[in-house]
């Protein structure tokens, strides 16, 4: 198939195309006007596959088009013809036959040209139902496939070629009696290609998938010369071909069955309400937002059919919007969005700072529309409900953490039962073990669990409503967790986009975004830290910049270090009361601190855009925790840098050093080679420093050893006012 730019003529595109016009056989032009943007690609020859000299996604441009199916030889012929790259469903008509006839051309542009009339006057509500129709690979297909037939006629399709046609068996496309008896699918066999005839009986689902072939009652087998071809609407091997390459080239990998199609651009969102689509494109719009990313084209329409989904993609990759948009959708569809009784859809997150901020983006991409949405927390559960539902039954979207939501849920506040749909973000994280719960001398539970996985457990189970949808979504998903993950899905599509492997270094490697440019510096010991970062202070880095402790002690440290060098410092733990914590986002984000010291609680998930750079000072303890904080810059294509400082000691511990190296490595940074040769594992003794096994490293300090030791001494030596000396 050939997609055309209104603007140019065939022939135009034959004629770059060079060798293209000898092998196209050009009879009509489809009703591919409707398809409201399509990529195109340039011809590519000396032929190869069509995707090899893919320019970067933001050369793409919307085009009205036409369509011109051509003639195939085989599955794969296609890709030294014409190459041009169709995203979308656009449906496909007509039988392929040689013709050099202008009229063909001309007929083209003259019928693209109504296409883009027409268009431009399509009311939105219609577009939104074709687009959603189109998505699920409905029927519709099938009718403008019709259509694209009725104009080959006027698009002078040779009369001698039809007769040719019709006597050697092939299928015509104004022939109305050969469309349902027209091929639709075929296979490669050893020998000429296998054409599956159409039966007319092909489902939504055939058509919409992308590793499901349609079924057919009944084949033929073709060879030798090359095969007429009419298809109307059902999806053709080639399409399939094309996703696949168009997949590939966006880094997207998806698994499952009946995977649908990616979604090309926000407007082909599948929402049949058009009202809130209007207004979610108005929000997108407003947020500058051109295109869907990687994850939010293929989650967006997988989460839109209702399907569970596991999806993994780099952070700062706009997951959070993936799964938003179509929740929104959701709640829309739902029967019961004007009862309110009870919550119909759940967010949950692992930090109240990363569930304020998944609340905030709902609310922004739902501005205009009355969806009532919250983040649970203990004030709003301690207010009274005057109706005694309970006092998150009035809200439709709830965006909690799982403790602050099950201790409403244990407390008879909240009703989970109506709830359509439940996405966890940072979904690792929810699904680890942790500490277990406190014991007694009996091995009874003192405490109720306090891992995320059990609370999740519970919340989960909570659910019970029977189509429940479950999406679960992270930048890594170690192979340990994505098992566990998975158990608790039922037919999951499995979405990861960038380097995907089964190795987990290639997984946290290619959640990095490649615009993070990474760095290992080596300080010597402790002490030489804190010079390190003044010294990369007064290089000049550009604020904000992130800097990474190990626990709030050494963060309480370094902030007494820093706060008298004059700069906008400031210092954030799990220490600081939830408000301080707000406020304090805001300043960085308003630009009133520069510097934000902070512990692995702002590791995860945090969008403070505009972080320029991203220090370790302390090494992480994993390399999952390392893409978390590095993915704090970078974001959305931004550029970003992280630097680690490692210490002689972090080197004879190897362990998370070795794993680092090595994803900076396989994400093409420059580490010294002797680094894979580190001894594996070895966990970090007393984690966490200061907090469980005790301080590990030593204090942030200027003061060297020594001083510390005679101010000790001194100390010792001084007379205490009682006359007696101090006690040790
Ligand atoms: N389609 C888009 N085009 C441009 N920017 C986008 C798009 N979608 C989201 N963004 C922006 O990208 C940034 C990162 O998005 P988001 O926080 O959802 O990333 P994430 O993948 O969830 O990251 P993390 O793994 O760190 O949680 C946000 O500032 C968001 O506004």
């Amino acid at each position: 198939m050939v997609l055309v730019p209104i603007a140019r003529t065939m022939e135009t595109v034959l004629a770059e195309s060079g060798r293209a016009a000898q092998n196209c056989n050009i009879v009509s032009v489809a009703a591919a006007q409707r398809a409201a943007t399509v990529c195109l690609e340039r011809v590519l020859h000396p032929p190869g596959l069509c995707c090899r000299q893919q320019a970067s996604w933001d050369t793409y441009k919307p085009f009205p088009v036409i369509t011109i199916p051509v003639n195939l030889r085989s599955t794969h012929e296609h890709d030294n013809i014409v190459s041009v790259r169709s995203i979308g469903f656009l449906p496909v008509c007509g039988v392929a036959g040689r013709t050099k006839e202008k009229k063909t051309t001309g007929g083209g542009r003259e019928d693209g040209g109504k296409g883009r009339e027409k268009e431009e006057g399509r009311g939105e509500e219609k577009e939104a139902t074709d687009d959603e129709l189109r998505l699920h690979g409905s029927k519709k297909g099938h009718v403008d496939g019709g259509h694209g037939c009725a104009r080959d006629k006027d698009a002078g399709m040779g009369t001698g070629r039809r007769k040719r046609d019709k006597q050697e068996g092939r299928p015509c496309p104004d022939d109305p009696g050969a469309t349902s008896q027209t091929p639709s699918l075929f296979r490669k066999k050893k020998k000429g290609v296998q054409w599956k005839e159409d039966t007319g009986e092909d489902s939504d689902a055939s058509s919409s998938s992308s590793s499901s072939s349609s079924s057919s009652s009944s084949s033929v087998t073709i060879s030798g010369s090359a095969p007429t071809l009419v298809l109307n609407g059902t999806r053709r091997q080639h399409e399939e071909d094309e996703m696949r390459a168009f997949r590939r080239r966006l880094r997207i990998k998806a698994r499952g069955e009946n995977v649908p199609d990616c979604l090309p651009s926000f407007s082909l969102l599948p929402c049949p309400d058009a009202s809130l689509k209007r207004t979610l494109l108005r929000n997108i719009e407003s947020s500058q937002w051109k295109e869907p990313t990687p994850i939010q084209m293929q989650a967006l329409p997988v989460l839109a059919m209702g399907r569970d989904l596991l999806a993994t993609a780099p952070t700062g990759s706009g997951k959070t919007a993936a799964f938003v948009l179509p929740t929104l959708l959701r709640l829309e569809k739902s029967e019961a969005k004007l009862l309110r009784n009870g919550p119909r859809a759940l967010l949950l997150a692992p930090t109240r700072e990363l569930a304020s901020q998944i609340c905030g983006e709902v609310q922004r991409l739902a501005a205009g529309r009355a969806f009532k949405v919250a983040v649970v927390s203990k004030a709003l559960a301690a207010t009274k409900d005057g109706a005694g539902q309970g006092v998150f039954s009035g809200y439709d979207l709830l965006v909690a953490t799982p403790m602050r939501l099950l201790q409403a849920l244990r407390e008879g506040k909240v009703d989970l039962r109506r709830v359509r749909a439940v996405i966890l973000d940072e979904a690792d994280k929810l699904f680890e073990l942790g500490r277990e719960g406190k014991k007694n001398t009996a091995g009874e539970s003192l405490e109720p669990d306090k891992s995320f996985l059990g609370q999740v457990d519970e919340i989960l189970a909570a659910c019970t409503y029977p189509e429940v949808q479950r999406a679960l979504f992270s930048a890594t998903l170690p192979p340990l967790i994505h098992d566990l993950a998975s158990s608790v899905l039922r037919d999951p599509v499995s979405v990861s986009v960038g380097l995907a492997s089964n190795r987990s270094n290639y997984t946290h490697a290619a959640a990095v975004p490649e615009s993070v440019t990474q760095e290992l510096v080596f300080v010597g010991r402790e002490e030489g830290k804190l010079l390190a970062l003044r010294q990369l202070l007064k290089q000049g880095v550009l604020p904000p910049i992130l800097v990474f402790l190990e626990s709030k002690e050494r963060a309480r440290e370094l902030y007494h270090e820093l706060c008298y060098d004059h700069l906008r410092v400031d210092v954030m733990h799990a220490g600081r009361s939830s408000e301080q914590r707000a406020a304090l986002l805001e300043k960085v984000r308003a630009g009133a601190v520069w510097v934000l010291l902070c512990t692995d609680l702002c590791a995860r998930g945090l969008d403070l855009r505009a972080v320029n750079v991203v220090v370790n000072y302390d090494l992480p303890p994993s390399c999952v925790t390392y893409v978390h904080r590095v993915g704090r810059t970078g974001r959305a294509g931004r550029a970003g840098r992280a630097v680690t400082f490692w210490t002689e000691r972090d080197m004879e511990e190897g362990g998370s050093l070795r794993a680092i190296a090595n994803v900076i490595k396989l994400s093409g940074g420059q580490v010294p080679a002797w680094m894979a040769g580190l001894k594996k594992g070895g966990k970090k003794k007393g984690r966490e420093g200061g907090r469980e096994g005790g301080r590990v490293r030593g204090r942030i300090s200027t003061r060297t050893a020594w001083d510390v030791e005679k101010a000790k001494r001194r100390k010792e030596r001084r007379p205490q006012k009682g006359g007696g000396t101090e006690k040790k």
